[in-house]
């Protein structure tokens, strides 16, 4: 797995540079900043715009979990974000090890790379098939110019 942090700064040839190579994207926000959150999604209507297929696997984040005295964003609000875009949500704190914070980060890793795969597989099953009926297509095609 290759992990890119974006900069949150790039022009628009970058980001969707990057958009293009990943299979799969965190979007990260700061509970503490309704901004970062607002932020999410326009930019999830950009991924749409540049990803083919859509649907890509994607997990919300809400960062900074331990400075909930400073919170501005609720976590019903996160819930209500990734209903709308159909992915997962979790909560987090990158400088905390608790469990119920620092836990977030690991897992949205985890869901993200479970979603990677389930997607690869699907996809998989679907070529397989595709290409079963081309096999099944072309016999039919031998068997019918044999018969006549
Ligand atoms: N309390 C707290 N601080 C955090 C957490 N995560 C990041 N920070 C702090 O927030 C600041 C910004 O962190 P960065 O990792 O540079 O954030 P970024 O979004 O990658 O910033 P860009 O490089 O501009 O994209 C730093 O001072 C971090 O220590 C967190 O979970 N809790």
């Amino acid at each position: 797995m290759e992990i890119l942090d974006t900069a949150g700064q790039e022009d628009v040839l970058q980001k969707e540079g990057h958009m293009r190579w990943a299979d799969g994207f965190i979007m990260v926000y700061d509970i503490t900043d309704r901004g970062s959150f607002k932020d999410v999604t326009p930019l999830k209507g950009f991924l749409d715009e540049v990803k083919r297929p859509k649907h890509i696997p994607l997990v919300l984040l809400g960062n900074k979990a331990d400075l909930e005295h400073a919170r501005q964003v609720s976590t019903e609000e996160g819930e209500r974000l990734a209903a709308e875009m159909a992915c997962a949500f979790y909560e987090c704190s990158a400088c905390s090890d608790l469990v119920g914070t620092g836990g977030g980060v690991a897992e949205a890793f985890h869901e993200l790379c479970r979603e990677v795969r389930r997607r690869r597989a699907v996809q998989g099953k679907t070529r397989r098939r595709s290409s079963t009926t081309h096999v099944k297509q072309a016999i039919n095609k031998m068997l019918t110019k044999i018969s006549s």
